[in-house]
């Protein structure tokens, strides 16, 4: 045959194919999501997630100086609360001594460069599970009180040293509360990375189980996103953007990348991505049975993610990617 172009000329050997490789994946993608618990020396492996922690503090700052010596530059951080602890207004959520106030500044001591970003939404602090403060007698989530809630968590975790705050919650309005508190406050310079396109989905199920913090009644339905919906995402991650966002966020990744790219196209600030809990236990089993192989799996899936248009994920996998990439 006389071919006028033949395209598998660029991927005739591994160099040529790395040559004109449009998405490279780098340790600078990364955020690693870290739970934390109290207590001393406890690695505790959660069950629905082979492999993965949840470490009390001590450990959580040994686990911090190895990611920033092996080139991680973020993590976020979530706690698990005693259930002593929760109520229904989530004012642990902004104690000072509190464990996620006294974990920022643990970190931010043994490595002052590391990005730290903080999950702000209230169930870990719900006495039942939600993000944000139910109306007992309608079991809805009240919006307005919840975001006044959650303003008074985010200046903690500034002032306890936070670089970004990380909205998980989907209340209307609470990014440009949380922007306006912080710069009233003298806290111009934290970030705020929200999760705008957050979905309500079933992935999240390890995550619920790593911090005992699974709704108690219902589901989270009535404020994060319908998956079946894709303009809405737009919509939901533009007006965070005009309230100040500095970085957005869809969640999950794998099945929402169509998500991801028409968030891509539709902003200039950084879009992250969130491969999160049940995307990682799909990969451990299917691997652990021996059906698909995890490591190529692992690039592959993050940086299908990258293509996609994130420009950051935040993954489970951030240490095993980048050893595998070496
Ligand atoms: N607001 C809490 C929160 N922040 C991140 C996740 C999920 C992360 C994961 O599954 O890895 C969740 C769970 C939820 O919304 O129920
Ligand atoms: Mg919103």
């Amino acid at each position: 045959m006389f071919l006028q172009r033949r395209n598998r000329i660029t991927r005739r050997s591994a160099a040529i194919r790395s040559l004109v490789a449009e998405t490279v994946l780098t340790p600078n993608d990364f955020i690693l999501p870290i739970f934390i618990d109290e207590g001393e020396n406890i690695k505790y492996e959660i069950p629905s997630m082979p492999g993965y922690f949840r470490y009390s503090l001590d450990n959580t700052v040994k686990e911090v100086k190895e990611l920033w010596k092996m080139g991680i530059k973020s993590v976020l951080l979530f706690v698990k609360c005693d259930d002593k602890v929760k109520d229904n207004t989530g004012k642990e959520s902004w104690n000072k001594n509190g464990l996620m106030q006294r974990s920022i500044s643990a970190i931010k001591d043994a490595v002052p460069e590391m990005v730290v970003m903080t999950d702000v939404a209230l169930d870990p602090y719900s006495e039942y599970g939600h993000d944000g403060i139910v109306d007992i007698a309608s079991g809805y989530i009240l919006n307005d009180e919840t975001v006044d809630a959650l303003t008074l968590m985010s200046l903690s975790h500034a002032e306890a040293g936070a670089d970004f705050i990380a909205p998980s919650d989907m209340m209307d309005g609470r990014i440009g509360a949380f922007r306006k508190a912080l710069e009233e406050n003298n806290f111009s310079n934290v970030g705020i990375m929200s999760y705008s396109a957050k979905y309500a989905s079933c992935f999240y199920g390890p995550f619920r189980d790593a911090l005992d913090s699974a709704p108690g009644f219902g589901d989270k339905k009535t404020y994060q996103m319908n998956y079946a919906n894709r303009i809405e995402a737009i919509n939901e991650t533009l007006q965070d953007v005009e309230q100040g966002a500095d970085i957005v966020m869809v969640k999950p990744a794998m099945a929402y990348l169509d998500i991801i790219r028409e968030v891509k196209n539709a902003v200039t600030i950084p879009v992250s991505a969130y491969h999160v809990s049940g995307e990682y236990a799909m990969i451990k089993a299917a691997a652990k049975m021996g059906w698909l192989d995890e490591d190529k799996l692992i690039l592959e899936s993050l940086t299908s993610i990258k293509r996609a248009g994130a420009d950051l994920i935040a993954t489970y996998f951030a240490k095993d990617a980048v050893k595998l990439l070496g």
